[in-house]
């Protein structure tokens, strides 16, 4: 029976996080846009690493930036700019140079469904308020220019085509269409974006263009909702949930409501008593960095440990991609997601649909830690051992015979006062992360 929700902060509290977002565990995160035409930013921090001031927004990471690291008039992305564009170049031409022209809808949710992901969040409109749908509140979108394509309805479809879940980004308080003063810092961000009540409208109104067109299963709002449109909240939230009854929300509504928990690089909290979301670009950048090469982005064993150690502390990662502004995907990304594919095809069994263990994760050495995963009835025990080819561990508090889930895995366990001793002598195919199930 279908729970209709009232539109009061009450009545949305009612709300449980549904069973696909708890046992999904891994999501593709997806930031393709007019950015993704000049894809630069020069590679700095990542967020968290140091304070979001002006250092961090003249010398800002996210090519998803661009506009604002343009708009400061000064810095790497400002002189890239003008030597590639010239001063007078507009971004807003971007729009008519941003073709997709290779973009084959059904191949990337193939390379999803292959990564082992279960579900996926693209953006509808990032902070340069570009659409990437038909949206009636402005032709400012990817139906009338550029790829002259719903990218959001094309790419919804293929999505459910693999029977994956459908989720949509919205930046819901920054849009440099509406308000565009340079963003210097953190005041600025939740301040200058969006002053006017048009505004706080007009975020609303396409918000339920996008529920109503495409019932997402993620409603993945950024940094936080007009101050102006706060009271509509709970009639926007409840329309979603009514529409989309196992549907979940994050936390960027200005701390008023959520389902989960978010983390972005360094920033943000988590605590593993709650459901909570980590993401991160694979380099220091969601929209594609034409400049960010292999060996500047995350490792496969790195991208692998994060899902572990996330997973294990009851949250789910959401790895972002950034396509190149022809609709491919550039091969370092796409043999990550494929690695991390392999290996949840041999240990998927202690993730997917797995739930926190009272068992906390041990860190022994900052190479070696032992995390742990329960799933009807079995514990996991999850040893991450990057950049060693064998170790030895002894948990405490474990007894049992424990069973590697690759077979290529050779190890040995023995029992030692009053826990078990774990020694790897090779990880096989496991990327140095052995997985064991104990009966
Ligand atoms: C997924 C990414 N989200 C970014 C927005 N990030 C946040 O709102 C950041 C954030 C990070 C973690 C939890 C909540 C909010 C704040 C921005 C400065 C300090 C922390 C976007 O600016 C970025 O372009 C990309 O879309």
């Amino acid at each position: 029976m279908k729970k209709r929700y009232a539109s009061t902060w009450e009545s949305l509290k009612e709300h449980q996080v549904p069973k696909w977002y708890e046992d999904g565990k891994f999501g593709i995160f997806i930031h393709w846009g007019l950015y993704s035409v000049p894809a630069f930013a020069p590679q700095t921090w990542e967020l968290g690493e140091v304070p979001p001031d002006e250092t961090w927004f003249s010398n800002n990471p996210y090519a998803e930036w661009y506009y604002n690291s343009i708009n400061v008039g000064y810095g790497p992305s400002y002189d890239y700019h003008v030597q590639k564009y010239g001063k007078d170049f507009k971004y807003e031409q971007f729009a008519d140079m941003w073709k997709a022209e290779k973009w084959n809808p059904a191949e990337w949710a193939r390379l999803f469904k292959k990564a082992g992901a279960e579900y996926v969040v693209l953006t509808t409109k990032h902070h340069d308020g570009f659409c990437l749908f038909p949206s009636e509140y402005t032709d400012y979108n990817a139906w009338r220019r550029g790829p002259q394509r719903d990218i959001v309805g094309d790419l919804t479809d293929a999505v459910r085509e693999e029977k994956l879940r459908m989720g949509l980004y919205y930046s819901g308080i920054v849009d440099w269409t509406f308000a565009d003063d340079p963003i210097l810092n953190n005041e600025d961000l939740f301040h200058t974006a969006s002053p006017t009540f048009a505004y706080a409208d007009y975020a609303y109104n396409q918000s339920m263009e996008l529920i109503d067109r495409y019932a997402p299963s993620v409603f993945w709002n950024d940094i936080g909702w007009p101050r102006q449109g706060e009271q509509n909240l709970p009639y926007l939230l409840s329309h979603y949930y009514n529409t989309v009854e196992d549907g979940v929300v994050n936390d960027r509504f200005n701390d008023l409501f959520h389902d989960f928990t978010t983390k972005e690089y360094q920033s943000g909290s988590a605590n593993r008593r709650e459901k909570w979301e980590m993401c991160r670009g694979m380099g220091l950048s969601f929209g594609y960095n034409a400049m960010e090469s292999d060996d500047k982005i995350i490792s496969i064993e790195d991208a692998i440990s994060l899902l572990v150690s996330t997973v294990a502390n009851n949250g789910n990662l959401l790895l972002n991609i950034g396509p190149r502004a022809d609709g491919t995907i550039p091969e370092e990304q796409e043999k990550r997601l494929l690695a991390i594919g392999e290996w949840l095809r041999v240990n998927g069994e202690a993730i997917y649909g797995s739930r926190c263990s009272s068992r906390e994760s041990i860190k022994y050495t900052d190479q070696i830690q032992v995390h742990f995963t329960e799933r009807e009835g079995a514990l996991y025990v999850l040893i991450d051992a990057k950049g060693r080819s064998q170790v030895a561990v002894t948990v405490p508090g474990l007894r049992g015979n424990a069973i590697p889930l690759d077979p290529e895995v050779d190890a040995e366990i023995t029992a030692v006062d009053g826990g078990l001793c774990f020694t790897v002598k090779n990880f096989g195919s496991s990327q140095n992360i052995a997985v064991f199930r104990l009966n």
